[in-house]
């Protein structure tokens, strides 16, 4: 329910921050305090003091955020159309906007983006070219997501690649040579083909902001610069932000150190208490007062929460519509994954027994696979539920296959699409593929000659996806050229994929999206930087029952609260994740993703430590080992928390094995998420 005017309801601190003035000012807060509802206060009190909504940007995390907070600072200054007029998206949303407009500066005829597929692609044909993908001595070689990230590091943080290489990724050093040259390789074909990545979004918009003219013309577009998730930023963007405020009058950033999760990527928490130190004059507000979760959930979270004691902040619970006597948390020691996913299920179906709903449950969990066994269960007892975070949308191929046939409605020269969409069609392998572009990006080759250079199996379709292609291009408007492209794609997933049904569902639910975007290329490009996290964004849930739970990734699902909470395998080597078992660095930011975990529940948390951790994610076979309880559950946190035994392991471990992991085919689950 929206509230009624920008500052109902709203604390002290919250109003403080609220009505600041020009000056920078810094919203440090815990999770749950109000952070997202005191930035959209601050925006709605800007616009009903006068200040023109396209003189405010907003950057946030994701395009959902800036899309609710906005709805609802339009709502509350009661102008629901200057919350629309209001600049906001993510920084890559936004940097897309201004380097399409600013292309020429930049020397570039077309702004394409790179998504992370098509740079992972790239990566790997470039190893083979440079001799990283065999290992003669059976020696560990870089993959492509490692090169990637080589890369983005290097990128994000400002080392050479070379530091990047001894400092993380050691067990590559005897490459360091290769690895670099395949990088400056991937920088001259991106180039080349006029392709921009997601860093070199970020990166191209910092250089607009590098020139003195650009970046005055830029700084004056704006009086208000507010930032969410401040301690996620890193240092690209934090020169963005300082170049677009140089004197820091009109910056908001708002952030909980202690939920930066985003360190693979650059991050670093440290940006956000750094904004004093480089504007002395910044006004620092704490919101300590947690309106979201009762106390016991809060006493598990002060215990939790990582940095130094005296710099903690202690969050308070200060809900005034709690019922009933607030529960401690629970810690459920349980035999194995297949009696956590049973116990998970059992208690989901007792709380809509009893009156609840699903949709006020949710499991979180540290990586999307942890739910493998629980998807199972779930599955076997009906119960619907969705699935955030784990199975990425975009890297869906139809998915991909359908952008790619919009991306060469848009940009006939785009050899990355034609290369996906050609490997689509019968007999035309990669190496076929490769032959067939030239021919098809050569404006003097009609595509009769096309066809006839093609295998035979594949001609007919071909002929008919060329057509059909032709005739999007030629449609003149946007729902027609769409309508054209998914005639086309439909025919090769059904074609292409063993389990079409489901994924035709998408491409249909894309498709009608598409039809409603003011121009494709834009439609393409937002799909690209904020994908959806399923389907489900553009229609309703993908399942038959109003009612579901909700299985999602701690990264996903950062920033929204459910009443009833249960965290999955929070054992070390799952969650903390035994990637990030072997630096301090890593250890902390798992620390910090168990919080964000903790920090999402409002009346009740369950937290499953399994003693048996099957080798196999799917538990396909009976080798298990046994798994230390979560580090961080120590003493002082297991103070907080009943714990609860579930079953007798000592006769449970008498039973054959085999009863208790089930052998499951996991493929036709894919469906379920669609
Ligand atoms: N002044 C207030 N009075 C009552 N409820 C409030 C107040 N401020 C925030 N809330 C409620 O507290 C909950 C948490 O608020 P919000 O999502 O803004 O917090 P947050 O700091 O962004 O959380 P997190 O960082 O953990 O995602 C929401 O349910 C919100 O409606």
């Amino acid at each position: 329910m929206f509230d009624t005017a920008w500052d109902d309801g709203l604390d002290d601190a919250q109003l403080a921050a609220v009505t600041h003035g020009s000056a920078p000012l810094v919203v440090l807060a815990g999770a749950g305090t109000g952070k997202t509802r005191t930035l959209t206060s601050r925006v709605a009190r800007l616009l009903e003091t006068g200040v023109r909504p396209e003189r405010v940007l907003l950057l946030t995390f994701t395009r959902r955020a800036a899309e609710d907070m906005l709805a609802r600072a339009g709502a509350l200054c009661r102008d629901p159309d200057a919350g629309r007029r209001v600049w906001g998206g993510t920084f890559h949303a936004v940097a897309h906007r201004l380097v399409t407009e600013h292309a020429a500066a930049l020397g570039l005829e077309h702004v394409t983006v790179l998504d992370p597929g098509d740079a992972a692609d790239l990566f790997d044909l470039l190893r083979d070219e440079h001799g990283l993908t065999g290992s003669p001595g059976g020696e560990r070689m870089p993959r492509p997501a490692t090169l990637a990230d080589i890369y983005s590091r290097a990128v994000n943080t400002g080392r050479p690649a070379r530091d990047v290489v001894t400092a993380d990724f050691p067990w590559c050093e005897p490459h360091a040579d290769a690895v670099a040259a395949v990088l400056r390789d991937y920088v001259a074909r991106k180039r080349a083909a006029g392709l921009l990545d997601f860093d070199d979004l970020l990166l191209a918009w910092r250089a607009l902001l590098g020139q003195p003219e650009l970046a005055q013309r830029l700084a004056e577009r704006w009086d208000h610069v507010l930032v969410d998730e401040y301690q996620d930023v890193n240092a690209v963007q934090v020169d963005i932000v300082a170049g677009l405020r140089p004197d820091g009058r009109g910056l908001t950033v708002v952030g909980d150190d202690a939920q930066a999760v985003y360190g693979f990527r650059g991050a670093r928490s440290g940006h956000l208490l750094d904004v004093d130190r480089r504007w002395p004059e910044a006004r620092t507000v704490r919101l300590e007062r947690n309106f979201r979760s009762r106390q016991p959930l809060l006493d598990l979270a002060n215990a939790v929460r990582p940095g130094p004691p005296e710099s903690r902040l202690q969050l308070r619970a200060d809900r005034t519509d709690g019922t009933g006597r607030p529960v401690r948390p629970e810690v459920v020691r349980c035999y194995d994954a297949a009696e956590e996913a049973r116990l998970v299920a059992d208690a989901a179906v007792a709380a809509v027994e009893a009156g609840g709903r699903l949709r006020e449950q949710a499991v979180l969990m540290r990586s999307g696979h942890h739910s493998d066994l629980l998807e199972v269960e779930l599955t076997a007892r009906r119960i619907p539920f969705v699935k955030y975070g784990g199975l990425k949308f975009l890297e869906a191929a139809h998915v991909k296959d359908f952008l790619a046939a919009l991306r060469v409605t848009a940009h006939a020269g785009d050899e990355l699409a034609w290369f996906r969409l050609l490997r689509l069609h019968e007999g035309i392998g990669p190496a076929r593929a490769r032959t067939l572009l030239p021919l098809l990006l050569d404006p003097e080759v009609d595509h009769g000659e096309v066809v006839a250079a093609a295998p035979a199996p594949a001609r007919t379709r071909l002929d008919a996806t060329l057509a059909g292609l032709a005739q999007a291009r030629a449609a003149g408007d946007v729902p027609g050229t769409v309508r054209r492209c998914t005639e086309v794609v439909r025919p090769l997933v059904r074609e292409r994929y063993a389990d079409a049904a489901a994924r035709l569902g998408d491409v249909d639910r894309l498709s009608e999206a598409a039809a409603l975007a003011p121009d494709l290329p834009g439609f393409v490009a937002q799909l690209t930087l904020d994908p959806p996290l399923s389907t489900g964004d553009y229609a309703k849930p993908p399942h038959l029952d109003e009612d579901y739970l909700t299985l999602s990734t701690v990264h996903s699902a950062k920033g929204l609260e459910w009443p009833t909470v249960h965290v999955l395998h929070a054992v070390d080597g799952a969650f903390p994740s035994d990637m990030a078992l072997s630096t301090p660095e890593g250890l902390e930011e798992e620390q910090r993703l168990f919080y964000v975990a903790i920090t999402r529940a409002r009346d009740r948390l369950s937290i499953y430590t399994p003693l048996r951790m099957p080798h196999h994610r799917t538990g396909r076979d009976d080798r298990h080992s046994l798994a230390p309880a979560c580090r961080f559950l120590d003493d002082a946190a297991l103070a907080t928390v009943d714990v609860r035994q579930v079953g007798r392991p000592g006769a449970r471990a008498r039973r054959p094995a085999a009863v208790t992991v089930p052998r499951v085919e996991m493929p036709s689950l894919d469906a379920l998420f669609g």
